[in-house]
């Protein structure tokens, strides 16, 4: 695959977005043959650009505008002003070149044809997006082998499992071999095992292929295991850019280390930590998120009859209000 392939930006950049902005004007009834107009500034002047091969978070809570930017950047929806590229192309005015660049999966839909078997979804994709023979081969056989799809072609899509359903949209969306990659929520919902399964494939994909990756996401174990650079968004704005680490300082957040001993204990002493919860034999430990969870579950392990350990990590509502405390505390410093 050539670096700097045809619609790469000129400085490398893949996405790029100059003071992207999206409002929409709402309707609202406000009474009998009354209707309130309102506009809601969903992205408010974004900027930010991807390289070629990077793979980012791009998280915020609920209604921060995440999907509206994804949508934008699949030319689903037109920007109300600001300047978009994804690939050197604009997306909402070349939307079906842009087609053959991208892949999309929402974990929340599936792009399948829910009565048909798995393969006869991938066999219309073959056709839609008109991909050579032996690259629809190739690129389906190494999906399948990859995702551990073989036993679930003959299977109509709605007969698959959450975890199942999610491997084959995310196949339907590499088929074409897209150079960019938007994954919007692809382990909600998902158990452990196949959440693993898919950051593993994830993974693997942005090393040996270079396929850019921008990855929206409630689960921050997503980011830490994926991703070197994370994006927050709300209310329409860009609040952070770097990496995970810095966003959990910039926080001050907190992990927890939910430890299962062998009998009830009084609340157990781990330098670096502080018990938030005592549960019969099972403890609640808050610690340093920016911190590595290693020495202190050694020290754990050492003094005390450990059963079970596992680590939380917090959720990014309790982050981002976080850093919210954290930056009105620190321009109240600088007032006072
Ligand atoms: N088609 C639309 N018409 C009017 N308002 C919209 C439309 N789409 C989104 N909005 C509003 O824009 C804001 C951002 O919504 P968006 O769906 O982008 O958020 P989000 O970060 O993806 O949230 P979630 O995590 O809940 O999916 C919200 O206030 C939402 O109500």
């Amino acid at each position: 695959m050539e670096l700097d392939g045809p619609g790469g930006g000129t400085d490398g950049a893949f996405i790029e977005l100059d003071r992207v902005e999206k409002v929409f004007d709402v309707r609202k009834k406000t009474g009998f043959l009354k209707r309130e107009r309102r506009r809601v500034r969903a992205v408010d002047a974004i900027s930010f650009s991807v390289a070629r091969g990077e793979m980012v978070g791009y998280i915020g809570p609920n209604g921060a505008g995440k999907s509206t930017t994804i949508k934008m950047l699949t030319g689903i929806l037109t920007p109300s002003g600001g300047r978009l590229r994804v690939a050197g192309i604009d997306p909402s005015r070349e939307r079906t070149r842009l087609a053959q660049r991208i892949g999309v999966v929402f974990g929340q839909r599936t792009t399948l044809w829910w009565d048909l078997p798995l393969i006869d979804s991938y066999r219309l994709m073959h056709r839609m997006y008109r991909i050579p023979d032996a690259r629809y081969r190739a690129n389906l056989d190494r999906c399948v082998e990859l995702l551990e799809l073989a036993d679930l072609l003959d299977v109509p899509v709605r007969q698959l499992s959450l975890g199942q359903r999610m491997r084959g949209d995310i196949a339907a969306a590499l088929l074409h071999d897209p150079d960019v990659l938007y994954l919007d929520e692809p382990t909600i919902g998902l158990d452990v095992i196949s959440k693993a399964r898919v950051r593993e494939f994830l993974r693997d994909l942005n090393a040996e292929r270079g396929t850019t990756v921008l990855l929206t996401t409630h689960d921050l174990q997503d980011i830490e295991q994926l991703c070197s650079r994370v994006m927050v968004i709300d209310h329409g704005r860009l609040m952070y850019d770097g990496p995970l680490a810095g966003l959990h300082e910039a926080g001050e957040s907190e992990r927890t280390l939910v430890v299962d001993l062998e009998r009830e204990l009084p609340p157990i002493e781990v330098p670096g930590t502080r018990v938030v919860r005592v549960e019969g034999p099972r403890q609640w430990l808050a610690f340093p998120a920016a911190e590595s969870a290693a020495p202190l579950v050694a020290r754990i392990a050492d003094r005390y009859p450990l059963v079970d350990l596992s680590v939380r990590e917090p959720d990014i509502e309790a982050v981002i209000a976080k850093m919210y405390a954290a930056s009105a505390a620190g321009a109240e410093r600088a007032v006072s």
